[in-house]
């Protein structure tokens, strides 16, 4: 049996960013050979980091999948814990090693009888930076039998106990827009701006500038974020910025606002560039990031699954501002997608996050119940 204990302990040593999973991918690939090696009804194919498992069904009528993300971020942990990241500057800290981790619980205990049905276990890379699962739908990974008529697939959540499972019959998540903002002006002496153009100034200005998208051009009943997690610019106190590299994300729950928010953006950053006499260079990428729409019919049948077992406490939920280019497989296929409480006071992205783990056990026990009735 997997001790998914240190299992989830290893995989959270060894975060990597997305495509780049390469010690990730063998670990996992190890322990798949093992799981699997005296199953004749198992099939697993590869694309880059990504991993598909597909089970067999003895007679199916369908297909369902389950999806599980791979990577880690570009963060330093602090959590302290003695099984702390052992690489530089990369964190499990959206929780991804406890999904790969409950995945392969769920799998095992799939595995115990052939189901009726087929079940795809995908291991999904590059969930927080290239959308991982677009890549894998547009390089044909999912053609023929290795197409799922429904997808799963859940996120941690810190801020829900253990026993908690949330989610809704419409959108979960919002679709996001990845924002690249580069000023170049002319960089000089402290003592001369006259003779320079400021590009840390024009940044100070846009940033500022930028928030009013959401105050005034937003409806306020509809919602976005406009969120600059990031700014280079400058190198010491007397020398003038030449440029000025921002990198944010803009969220929102429809593609109107999304378009609307990244209008706005794009002509508040050619003002300040006009008015001060600077170069910019804007790049906006949606990519994989739709919103997460959860199938109706779909959503009714799991909650109603998960509200009768005696452990779970249902939550029906409002969407979240997270991204997550799950939304671009469940827009081609149909599927759910819910929180699972790990019940922690650090957030997401945070460099103290650590889940309960505790929820690991949950989770394999009552997803693989539910898999197991869909897949008979
Ligand atoms: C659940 C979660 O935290 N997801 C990420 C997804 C990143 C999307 C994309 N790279 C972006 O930043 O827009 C999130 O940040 O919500």
């Amino acid at each position: 049996m997997l001790d998914l204990i240190k299992i989830r302990r290893d995989l959270h040593q060894i975060p990597e960013i997305g495509l780049e999973e390469f010690e990730t991918h063998a670990y996992l690939m190890a322990i798949l050979h093992d799981l699997t090696a005296d199953k004749a009804f198992v099939d697993l194919k590869t694309w880059q980091t990504g991993i598909l498992v597909k089970v067999n069904g003895a007679a199916p009528e369908k297909t369902i999948g389950w999806r599980t993300d791979i990577d880690g971020l570009p963060i330093t942990e602090e959590t302290g814990l003695p099984f702390k990241s052992r690489h530089d500057g990369r964190m499990h800290a959206c929780g991804h090693d406890m999904h790969m981790t409950i995945a392969l619980g769920v799998l095992e205990k799939v595995l115990e009888n052939q189901p009726k049905n087929t079940l795809i276990f995908l291991f999904q890379p590059a969930e927080e930076n290239e959308a991982g699962g677009m890549l894998m739908y547009e390089a044909g990974m999912f053609e023929g039998d290795f197409r799922p008529d429904e997808f799963y697939g859940l996120h941690v959540r810190p801020d829900l106990k253990v026993g908690d499972i949330a989610t809704n019959r419409q959108t979960l998540f919002a679709g996001t827009c990845e924002v690249k903002i580069n000023f170049k002006g002319t960089g000089g002496h402290a003592a001369f701006p006259h003779m320079a153009n400021d590009a840390l100034i024009a940044a100070s200005y846009f940033i500022t500038q930028v928030q009013t998208i959401v105050s005034r051009n937003v409806d306020p009943i509809k919602s976005a974020v406009v969120t600059f997690g990031s700014l280079h610019t400058g190198t010491t106190n007397n020398v003038i910025a030449e440029t000025a590299q921002l990198h944010g994300t803009i969220r929102t729950l429809t593609k109107e606002m999304n378009e609307l928010t990244q209008q706005r953006l794009r002509t508040i950053a050619e003002g300040i560039a006009l008015s001060f006499g600077l170069e910019v260079e804007i790049q906006l990428k949606q990519g994989g990031y739709l919103p997460v729409e959860n199938n109706p019919e779909l959503a009714n049948e799991l909650m109603l699954f998960f509200d009768k077992q005696a452990d779970v406490n249902l939550i029906e939920i409002e969407p979240a501002m997270t991204g997550e280019d799950f939304g671009y497989l469940l827009s081609k296929i149909p599927g759910v997608m819910f929180w699972l409480g790990v019940e922690t006071p650090y957030a997401l992205h945070h460099p103290k996050m650590s889940p309960n783990e505790t929820a690991i056990a949950f989770a394999v026990e009552n997803v693989a119940a539910f898999l197991k009735e869909k897949a008979g």
